[in-house]
């Protein structure tokens, strides 16, 4: 069972994710939790690491770290009756604080943040978070013990900020954690884990959904579930429509191509482990615990439900390349791939004109400099004639496994959007089938999702159980 950063921004919620643990503990099941960092604290940790090395402001640090104690303090205050468990906890929490102190006061001084830092500096986050869970759970009188990713036997490569689990980290969970769990509730750190070297290493935002799979999957657990702040995968964001319903089953495609898109409620990664080893993964409310939520497995479900979702991808960017030269000219989406490949550039969608004159890409927008700089340098004379770019931009997409092979979706997308006066930048759709996904002007993005999230009638639906 994962539990993701709003699930746990408090004293209060850490006292109820622990009751909840007991309680299906007690009911017969055996429990392993991975947990985020409270909520908030991980883009905090960022945010002011960055400020550090930029601005070098010693004050500021020692300012946001009496903060952050204080978050960790009153959460213990909270959550753990038991003074002694308190005062083993407070103790843990403090040398912790102070690590941090001293790396991020070194940061001020240095002037310097390399990615293995911020992946040190953001993995605090988590590292003070789960000793306060596991406490929390000790002082209601059930045995749990803490971890941090690597000492649960996570090992990744040294790809700081998006690390790759290696296979031998299935052995090494297993070995550590599955005897464990017939006694007590281990709770381990989502998100970070250590390389070959012992040295801290993320997953990537929202990578705790991703770790929670990996220890499913290494212990052959029945079911991952994932609890978070929402009742399930929904339609859309209900953030931007609050009309957005619950669905109640999806395929591991599915989910995977909306966490692709956009959703930010999976990491996309998230159930890769799961989909190996064909555990059904539940996304479930912390905050209404009875409530089905949404569950994810191999079949693809009914295909009436042609659309499942509409998803919205932020802070991208459009990137254009034309001339007339590359009309027939043989190797230029080789030379442009490996042009962007080189200069470590995310491509998120592609499209090219039929008359060949023309590519467009849509990239990660903090990819965009050193995209347009390859370009630029790769073509500086020959075919491309210019590399021209759009900031505003996002990247919206339907996805439903449904859609294969049902003649009119393109159709009925487009033409909705064209009647909402929606200008269309650029148009992909896999071959897969499985989502429609094409890039607009910033401003228009949400008024998308809500035109088509009306016209696929998917907040209609109520939600089972209500
Ligand atoms: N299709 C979607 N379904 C559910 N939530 C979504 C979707 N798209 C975006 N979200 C957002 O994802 C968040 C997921 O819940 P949250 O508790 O924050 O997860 P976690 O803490 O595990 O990251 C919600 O706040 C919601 O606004
Ligand atoms: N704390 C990390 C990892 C994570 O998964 O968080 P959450 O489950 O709250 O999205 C982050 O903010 O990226």
């Amino acid at each position: 069972m994962k539990f993701g950063g709003t699930s746990i921004a408090d004293g209060k919620k850490i006292r109820h994710v622990a009751q909840l643990l007991i309680g299906y503990r007690e009911a017969g099941d055996q429990v392993v939790a991975i947990t985020s960092a409270l909520g908030g604290v991980t883009d905090g940790l960022l945010t002011n690491a960055a400020e550090a090395s930029q601005k070098g402001k010693v004050s500021q640090i020692k300012e946001f770290m009496t903060d952050l104690a204080k978050k960790h303090y009153d959460a213990i205050g909270y959550a753990i009756d038991d003074e002694r468990i308190a005062d083993d906890v407070i103790e843990t929490i403090d040398s912790r604080i102070d690590e941090l102190e001293k790396a991020l006061i070194g940061i001020c001084y240095l002037g310097e943040l390399t990615p293995r830092s911020i992946d040190y500096i953001s993995s605090y986050g988590e590292r003070l978070a789960v000793p306060i869970i596991s406490g929390a759970i000790r002082s209601l009188g059930t045995d749990s013990m803490p971890f941090t990713g690597g000492e649960a036997g996570i090992v990744t490569t040294s790809d700081y900020g998006s690390a790759q689990p290696l296979e031998k980290s299935y052995d090494q969970i297993q070995n550590n954690i599955s005897a464990l769990v017939e006694t007590s509730i281990p709770v381990i750190t989502g998100f970070i884990a250590e390389d070959k070297k012992g040295i801290i290493t993320t997953l990537g935002r929202g990578g705790s959904d991703f770790t929670a799979s990996l220890v499913g999957a290494a212990i052959r657990a029945d079911e991952i579930w994932l609890w978070k702040e929402v009742h399930g995968i929904m339609t859309t964001d209900p953030k931007i429509v609050p009309e957005a319903s619950p669905i109640p089953q999806i395929s591991y495609i599915e989910a995977m191509e909306l966490s692709y898109f956009g959703a930010k409620v999976l990491h996309p990664r998230a159930i890769e482990p799961a989909i190996k080893h064909g555990i059904p993964v539940r996304v479930k409310n912390t905050f209404d615990i009875e409530y089905p939520g949404t569950l994810i497995v191999a079949d693809q479900t009914r295909k009436e439900d042609v659309v499942k979702a509409v998803t919205l991808i932020r802070k991208v960017a459009a990137v254009n390349i034309s001339g007339a030269g590359m009309v027939g000219a043989i190797g230029t989406a080789a030379r442009i791939f490996s042009a962007l490949a080189k200069a470590g550039v995310n491509i998120i969608m592609i499209s090219q004109s039929s008359s060949e004159a023309n590519m467009s890409l849509v990239v990660e927008e903090a990819h965009l400099k050193k995209a347009v700089k390859a370009l630029r340098s790769e073509f500086n004379k020959g075919v491309v004639g210019e590399v021209a770019y759009d900031k505003d931009v996002c990247v919206v997409a339907v996805v439903g496994a449904g859609m294969d092979g049902i003649p009119g979706v393109a159709g009925k997308v487009f033409g909705a959007l064209g009647k909402g006066k929606i200008n269309v930048i650029m148009i992909s759709q896999g071959s897969s089938q499985h989502n429609i996904s094409f890039a607009i002007s910033e401003k228009d993005a949400e008024e998308a999702v809500r035109v088509l999230h009306q016209k696929f009638g998917l907040g209609s639906k109520k939600r089972s159980g209500q």
